[in-house]
């Protein structure tokens, strides 16, 4: 079953100069369309400036497209009413790149961790204790590192912290944009092992935003590529995204290589 569907978005930031927005501003998204199935992952690339995050944040409800839609679960999410769009966000969680600066730092893991279970749950001090200490077991961490504050972890271990804050209310998909980027390769393979095991554990969506394919190819089901604004291509399955002649396709295929050696040959991909 489709669990997010995007129509048609077309996008552009309003002009920040003091005069009046002009018709010039340019579009950042120009007609995207997308799907993502439910407990399915999409990888979505592109280079720098291609308008993944701008996606990202178009499909989280954070920037409303100029045109287009975007519907999750079946609601058009700039057209739902407050109540209804408030479901909806708990279903829809999102981790960033930069796990250092998603949390505050005067805050401890656990009541980072224990922020959503209580803007959304009405559980007692000691069962949302105990959730928040399941949480942090679930994402590879002990429930005694909840006293801890960000600056005791490692930049893996926050963004686990991270993990666990999307994953404390069940959503049903997550918005991974480059969530892993900035990672050691270590830490990296094992944050993207531990996002395919809490995939397949609470039947999670994944959209996972990156500029890096060999970790794309890893974790995604389909992948997408963006160019300048627009899907440039769309392979359901990942397989056929290394046999599309698509330039965009062969220009990242051909960085990857050229980067890592180890990966000349196309099996050892898979
Ligand atoms: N808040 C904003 N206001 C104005 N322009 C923006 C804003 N955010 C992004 N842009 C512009 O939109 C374009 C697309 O940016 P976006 O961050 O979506 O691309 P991206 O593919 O995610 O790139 P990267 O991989 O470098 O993060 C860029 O030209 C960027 O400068």
């Amino acid at each position: 079953m489709t669990l997010l569907q995007v129509n048609e978005v077309t996008h552009a930031y309003a002009s920040s100069s003091l005069f009046r927005r002009s018709k010039r501003d340019t579009n950042i998204l120009s007609g995207v369309s997308l799907r993502i199935e439910e407990g399915t992952c999409l990888g979505l690339l592109g280079a720098s400036g291609a308008g993944k995050s701008t996606l990202g944040r178009v499909i989280l409800g954070l920037e409303k497209p100029k045109q287009g839609q975007v519907l999750f679960q079946g609601h058009d999410l700039y057209a739902v009413d407050s109540k209804i769009r408030r479901q909806l966000r708990r279903d829809l969680q999102v981790v960033f790149q930069d796990c250092y600066s998603s949390v505050n730092p005067r805050m401890t893991a656990e009541q980072i961790i224990g922020e959503p279970l209580g803007n959304y749950e009405s559980l007692s001090p000691q069962e949302q204790k105990r959730a928040v200490g399941e949480l942090l077991e679930r994402v590879g961490l002990s429930a005694k590192d909840g006293g801890k504050y960000p600056h005791q972890f490692s930049g893996g271990q926050l963004q686990r912290i991270n993990i666990a804050r999307a994953i404390a209310l069940k959503p049903k998909m997550i918005v991974l944009d480059e969530a892993v980027s900035s990672l050691d390769m270590v830490h990296q393979t094992n944050i993207l092992r531990l996002l395919s095991d809490l995939r397949s554990a609470f039947g999670l969506s994944y959209l996972f935003i990156t500029h890096d394919i060999k970790a794309a190819y890893t974790i995604a089901d389909a992948l997408a590529v963006m160019e300048k604004g627009q899907v440039a291509e769309y392979c359901e399955r990942k397989e056929q995204f290394l046999l599309s002649p698509h330039p965009a396709v062969r220009s990242l295929l051909g960085s990857m290589l050229s980067e890592h050696p180890r990966y000349r040959s196309r099996e050892r991909l898979s």
